[in-house]
């Protein structure tokens, strides 16, 4: 079966993947920062610690495994850090990505990058593959500039750009929306929560299966892959705790104006995925049936 290299493999998305990847008998190749925090075992995952901002670390591991299929997952994702550490930021986000990719042309045949919302200004919203993107924080230029480099690439690619992402917590992995919102309410701590970023917030099972489709249908190019559903993190976290059966008046609905964060967020993102839906079956599920789900699960 394919060899398919993932990094970032302790990362919230690729924990997904790798679980999908594995349970459709795909022999995986995982690298991440460190020893692994991945929680599972199979024959067919082998797990590599490779700091990929220390260039030669993954090449070994390339010439050992010879993978057909590069995804790039890892990056550094926390939007705040990279406005607070821009050279590191750029380091990891674009001199690594062209590292890997000098690597890869040797020995994949495929370079998966996943890419973010945050490449557009946020004027628009809802915006489909065509569109032209205008970053306004210094993790979307990142992600800009990795891009550029894919698209150059002597190898054939896809750039998949996903958006808000949630799931289960993950063994030492960052938090997201729904482990956020769903810890806060548990330890009955009252949060304020945006109601004017407008997102289509990612189920991380839908991003995986989504990536599998890239995968075996090899389908080159760029796709927005998300969910369907306009939402903002202040309705997400009203449905978080209906479902959980959470007190809502711990919800306090702000306006992002209202957070300093360094790293400026664009308003309206969100994606158009009509093209996804028809040309590889990309068909995410509805936001309040993935809460149930992981609702249920978090209280087993
Ligand atoms: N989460 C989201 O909402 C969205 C994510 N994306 C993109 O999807 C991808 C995965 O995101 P997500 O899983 O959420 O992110 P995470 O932050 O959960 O995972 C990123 C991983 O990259 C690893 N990493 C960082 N620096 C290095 C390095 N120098 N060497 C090796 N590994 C490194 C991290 O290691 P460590 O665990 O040690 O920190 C981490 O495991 C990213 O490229 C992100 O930009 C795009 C849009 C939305
Ligand atoms: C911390 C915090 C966040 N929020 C909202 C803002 C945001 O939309 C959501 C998640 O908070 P974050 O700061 O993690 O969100 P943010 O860093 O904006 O998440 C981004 O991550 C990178 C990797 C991406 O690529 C983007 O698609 C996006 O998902 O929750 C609040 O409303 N109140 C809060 O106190």
């Amino acid at each position: 079966m394919e060899k398919i290299l993932v990094t970032g493999a302790n990362g919230m998305v690729a924990q997904a993947l790798i679980k999908l990847l594995l349970q459709q008998g795909y022999t995986v190749i995982a690298t991440g920062r460190g020893p692994s925090r991945l929680n599972m075992t199979d024959p067919s995952l082998h797990y590599y610690p490779a700091d990929l901002t220390h260039p030669f670390e993954l090449q070994m591991v390339m010439e050992k495994e010879l993978p057909q299929v590069v995804v790039h997952l890892a990056a550094m994702t926390q939007v705040d850090e990279c406005a607070l550490r821009q050279n590191e930021a750029h380091v990891m986000n674009v001199e690594a990505t062209a590292r890997l990719l000098l690597d890869a042309e040797s020995f994949s045949s495929f370079f998966i990058l996943l890419s973010t919302d945050f490449v557009f200004d946020g004027e628009k919203g809802m915006y489909i593959e065509t569109d032209e993107p205008a970053p306004i924080s210094w993790y979307g230029h990142t992600k800009v500039e990795a891009e550029a480099l894919v698209e150059t690439a002597a190898m054939d690619w896809a750039i998949i750009r996903t958006c808000l992402v949630y799931g289960a917590a993950t063994p030492g992995g960052r938090q997201n929306i729904f482990s956020w919102v769903r810890s806060s309410l548990e330890a009955g701590k009252p949060i304020n929560v945006v109601d004017d970023q407008w997102r289509t917030p990612t189920a991380v099972e839908d991003l995986a299966a989504g990536i599998l489709l890239v995968i075996r249908q090899r389908a080159k190019g760029l796709w927005h892959l998300s969910g369907e559903e306009r939402m903002t993190p202040y309705r997400m976290a009203l449905a978080i705790a209906a479902q959980g059966g959470f007190d809502g008046q711990l919800l306090t609905r702000v306006t992002a104006d209202s957070f300093t964060q360094p790293g400026k967020r664009p308003l309206l993102t969100g994606f158009d995925i009509s093209k996804a839906k028809k040309e590889l079956g990309f068909q995410p599920g509805k936001f309040a049936d993935h809460i149930k789900k992981m609702t249920t699960e978090d209280g087993q």
